[in-house]
């Protein structure tokens, strides 16, 4: 689930200035220059002249110091102006006509000038104007230029990790403060995450209800999920509905900030919710402060990040469950987040906010395009069943691309063949991240998918199936079945249910070979992990006649610590495990396609309705197995059924086979 396109909006928070530094520091200086020049005038002189305005003048003539020193001292000047650097003098002429001398870059140094003029009996002031003005710019100036060049450089230095000085000033804009008119409405194709936070609406909606009750609320919230699925837009419904003020933030704005301004602006954010409670603050990109503390380690900007997600930490625990504040976050990388915010009375509830299915994106396809002019032609049924894989924010896209496209031709509305060429392009597009998956592809993930489900269902001590689906997600994985997360915390697994999962994990690749006839490099995961299992079996866990009760390797979660080999074993032993894995995985594998060829109708029939629907739910796996049981006077085989019906076979045929001899 990267997200290559993820840096496009980092910034969007941020000031004009903070994204044009170059632009910033031109604009700065040009403007110190500028008003420099003006208040220093053209070396004085012009500015100076205006002030001896009253004087019968002839004549203005640029001299050195010295020369009108040396008037001064014949006893030819009537008055004298000074400035600081400049100076002026009214010298009379023989014929009583009178000319201003003036002369800049005068020595600052020269104690005798005013003692001179004494002597000789000569009017002179001095004059508080441009002078002291520019002395004082004279004197500021580099140090202007200095900041100016600090800033710069500073802004530059940390742009390598996302940060920003002048950001730090226009800080308040990071947090966005509005109150939505999304509705749930404009949210499609993403059911379960709206029935999941449909709860917090009617809270933040009557507080009063809850707390007197003495209910406690969740605080925080997590939307997970891929780029474009809605996260957003669901928690802003979030607050449309409840119509309460949506505070939102970026987590990499956060970052991006001067140092132990991260900190304080989550405080400020919390303030100001709490303030004006009941409300929701919305985080986005929560991975780029809450980056699990173990992972990061680079320099500088970690420990404002740790700051940071310190702070919000501290404020998540200091509202209590009845302040009707609610907390959304959002991010695509949920396995980086430091595990302190997943804790009880944080984000300790996650909603997946998954890509649509075809229904979805059909929903989805419907809002997008109330706003524009379709025309009657138009059939959104095809546009959804050409746009597997593709969040809602593509098909947004393709619907607003198509209507360019249409007003590029003049249309009066948008044709099929608008959508169809918006589609295409949106491919294109997608090409490398996200490239869309061929007809024979799905058939595959379809069957290999059914595979798993089927296994899952009948098997014991598998989970339970509660989604099977065969819409792309993100990289790599092309279909996924979801397995019912056990209600309890497992600290413990029982052999045959490692053992279930290794036929679990065996049930994809048996079906390709099965029902395609040839294997695919789409099971590679998962024979990895079946063949994980065993060894473990063996290595770990002393669950093997070849290693008996010797544990060869500690585990990962010994709280002895050090995972890895603490005994050395002999080349025989290390042998003797290889073989026990293999035929270990080929007793399994041999059984699990036996049991595919048994179901053939129930595979087909899953696979079938996943290339329809590209998504079934658990239930709808079962029913197909049982109805396939009762068509052929089968004694069934379905280990998790609804309470009633499994109470009769709690102990089914498919006894868990012990592998070992
Ligand atoms: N499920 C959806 N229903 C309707 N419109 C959607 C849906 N998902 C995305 N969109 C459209 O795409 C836009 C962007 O989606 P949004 O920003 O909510 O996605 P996101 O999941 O927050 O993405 P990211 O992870 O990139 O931040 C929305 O404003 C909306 O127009
Ligand atoms: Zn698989």
């Amino acid at each position: 689930m990267a997200n290559p396109n993820q840096n496009n909006d980092n910034n969007k928070n941020n000031n004009f200035f903070n994204n044009n530094p170059l632009l910033a520091f031109a604009i700065f200086s040009i403007v110190v220059i500028m008003i420099f020049k003006v208040m220093v005038g053209d070396g004085g002189s012009e500015g100076l002249g205006s002030m001896l305005g009253g004087q019968q003048v002839t004549q203005n003539k640029h001299v050195t110091y010295s020369e009108i020193k040396k008037e001064i001292k014949e006893g030819k000047v009537e008055s004298v102006k000074l400035a600081s650097s400049s100076i002026e003098a009214i010298v009379i002429n023989q014929n009583g006509t009178k000319t201003r001398y003036s002369a800049s870059n005068v020595p600052a140094l020269d104690r005798d000038l005013i003692p001179l003029l004494e002597e000789k009996g000569i009017k002179y002031e001095g004059v508080i104007g441009n002078g002291f003005f520019a002395e004082m710019f004279s004197m500021l100036l580099p140090i202007i230029i200095f900041f100016a060049i600090w800033i710069f450089l500073a802004r530059r230095m940390s742009k390598g990790m996302g940060g920003g000085i002048l950001g730090a000033g226009k800080a308040d804009k990071l947090i966005n403060s509005e109150k939505p008119n999304t509705k749930f409405d404009d949210v499609q194709g993403v059911e379960e995450a709206k029935d999941e936070v449909k709860e917090i609406v009617d809270f933040l909606k009557y507080p009063e209800r809850y707390i007197q009750l003495g209910a406690k609320i969740p605080k925080g919230l997590l939307l997970v999920g891929p780029p474009g699925t809605g996260k957003t837009l669901l928690a802003k419904a979030v607050a449309g509905e409840a119509e309460v003020p949506f505070f939102s933030v970026s987590g990499s704005a956060f970052i991006e900030m001067f140092v132990g301004v991260g900190a304080s602006r989550v405080r400020d954010l919390f303030a100001q919710a709490k303030k004006e409670a009941p409300s929701i603050i919305f985080i986005d990109e929560i991975d780029a402060i809450g980056k699990s503390r173990a992972s990061g380690g680079q320099m500088g900007g970690n420990d404002e990040r740790e700051q940071t997600l310190n702070q919000l930490l501290a404020e998540m625990d200091g509202f209590g469950t009845d302040t009707p504040v609610i907390v959304l976050a959002a991010t695509n990388r949920p396995e980086t987040l430091d595990a302190a915010l997943l804790r009880a009375g944080r984000f300790d509830r996650q909603v997946l906010v998954d890509k649509p299915d075809f229904e979805g994106r059909l929903a989805i396809l419907k809002v997008h395009s109330k706003d524009v002019k379709l025309s009657p032609d138009v059939d959104l049924e095809i546009v959804a069943k050409q746009t597997a894989g593709l969040a809602g924010a593509d098909l947004a896209n393709i619907i607003n691309e198509a209507a360019l496209l249409a007003g590029r031709n003049n249309k009066k509305m948008i044709e099929q063949s608008d959508l169809l060429e918006a589609i295409e392009r949106a491919f294109v597009g997608l090409e490398k991240k996200n490239r869309k998956v061929s007809d024979m592809e799905k058939r595959i993930v379809a069957y290999h998918e059914s595979g798993h489900a089927l296994m899952a269902e009948l098997t014991k001590g598998a989970t339970r199936v509660t989604k099977v689906s065969i819409v792309p997600r993100g990289l790599g994985a092309l279909g996924y079945t979801l397995h019912l997360p056990s209600e309890e915390d497992r600290f413990l697994k029982q052999k045959h249910e490692l053992l279930a999962e290794i036929d679990v994990l065996l049930g994809g690749r048996a079906a390709e070979e099965v029902f395609i006839g040839e294997i695919s490099t789409g099971a590679g995961n998962d024979l990895d992990r079946a063949t994980m299992i065993i060894k473990d079996m063996i290595t770990v866990y002393g669950m093997s006649d070849v290693a008996g009760l010797m544990v060869l390797k500690r585990s990962e979660h010994s709280f002895l610590g050090g995972a890895g080999a603490i005994t050395e074993y002999s080349e025989k032993m290390s042998e003797a495990i290889d073989a026990h894995i293999k035929s270990t995985l080929e007793e399994h594998y041999e059984y699990v396609k036996q049991t595919l060829r048994d179901y053939k109708g129930a595979i087909e029939k899953m696979t079938a309705e996943l290339l329809e629907v590209e998504v079934i739910e658990g239930t709808t796996v079962q029913k197909i197995i049982d109805e396939y049981e009762k068509e052929h006077n089968m004694s069934s085989r379905l280990v998790h059924k609804p309470k009633e019906e499994a109470s009769q076979d709690t102990s089914t045929e498919q006894d868990i086979e012990d592998t070992e001899k």
